[in-house]
Formats: C-alpha cells, sequence, structure tokens
C-alpha cells in the first residue's frame, strides 16, 4: 500500500519505570498520555526518527532496542509503531509538544489517560514490565496459595 506513513513511539524503560509524556496539542489530544516520538521522515529510518524525535522533544539521548508486535491505525494514513528504548543520557523534559514527563512504576502505568490508539500498545509494554495493564497481577498457579 502506497501512502502509509509512520508514527514511532519510544517506550523508554529505566531503572524499571517507563517514561510516559502527557500531549499539549493539538487541543484535540492535549492532555492524553502517550509515548514520545513523532513522524517518520521520508528516506528516514524508524529507528533515526526515534532518536532525533527524544532529542528534539525531551533533550535524552536514546538506544532503541527493539520494535513491539504490531501497527496501530492513527488515521489519515499513519500507523503507529512502538519501540522498546534505553536511555543513555538526559534528564527528560517536556521541550517540545508536551506538558509534562512522568516516570511510571508498573503498576502505575494503567492509570494514566493513555491516547486511545496507544492502549493496546500500552498493554504490551506493561506486560514487558511484568504488570498486567489492568493494574491487577495474574496469580499464575504457582504463586497460588496451597489448598489443602
Ligand atoms: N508521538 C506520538 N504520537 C502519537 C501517539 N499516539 C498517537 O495517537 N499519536 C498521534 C498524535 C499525532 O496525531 C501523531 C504524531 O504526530 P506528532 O505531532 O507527534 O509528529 P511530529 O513530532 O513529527 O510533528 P510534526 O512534524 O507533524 O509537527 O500521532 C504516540 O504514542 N506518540
Amino acid at each position: 500500500m502506497t501512502g502509509t506513513r509512520i508514527v514511532v513511539g519510544a517506550a523508554i524503560l529505566h531503572r524499571g519505570r517507563l517514561l510516559a509524556a502527557c500531549r499539549s496539542a493539538p487541543a484535540a489530544l492535549a492532555g492524553g498520555w502517550e509515548f514520545p516520538g513523532g513522524k517518520v521522515e521520508p528516506g528516514e529510518d524508524e529507528t533515526a526518527a526515534l532518536v532525533r524525535e527524544c532529542r528534539e522533544e525531551l533533550g535524552v539521548t536514546v538506544r532503541p532496542v527493539r520494535r513491539l508486535p504490531g501497527a496501530w491505525p492513527l488515521g489519515k494514513g499513519y500507523v503507529l509503531h512502538v519501540w522498546l528504548a534505553d536511555l543513555v543520557s538526559g534528564e527528560p523534559r517536556p521541550l517540545q509538544d508536551h506538558s509534562e514527563v512522568r516516570w511510571l512504576a508498573p503498576a502505575a502505568v494503567a492509570d494514566l489517560d493513555w491516547l486511545a490508539a496507544d492502549r493496546p500498545a500500552v498493554d504490551l509494554v506493561a506486560a514487558v514490565m511484568g504488570e498486567p495493564a489492568t493494574g491487577k497481577r495474574v496469580i499464575g498457579d504457582e504463586s497460588l496459595p496451597m489448598r489443602r
């Protein structure tokens, strides 16, 4: 298909926490939480776009680790790809497009008001962090109390 363009989002994990960013614009999305990132420019590699956007928006250097499986439609011919990324250097600040950034412990990930398109990816990231996005732990057989 021609004309599909990619928006990359960075799921930056650092010391067991996920970085979330609150959009400040456009009005329809303002107040929604998302993965920092943006549109991949024509001819640009996804990882290069990820590094560029994180530098522009947050003032940090990240290292893309791997892309999560999935591509989530955003409308107008855009799809969202989400990459796990390490924080290499810098302290994230909301320099551009965001009103606030926040480090989330695994149990807090589900509590934010994420942009609708991000929900499936948030579930995947929460799973990577070892916490179901429902906020409720899944208790496997091994951790169930023994019944006598
Ligand atoms: N960065 C980002 N954008 C998302 C996410 N979820 C989601 O629906 N979007 C939408 C919001 C925007 O409509 C679009 C990304 O556009 P953007 O404004 O961040 O892209 P950009 O930084 O390249 O900005 P511009 O050059 O177009 O001004 O994708 C997400 O998790 N991260």
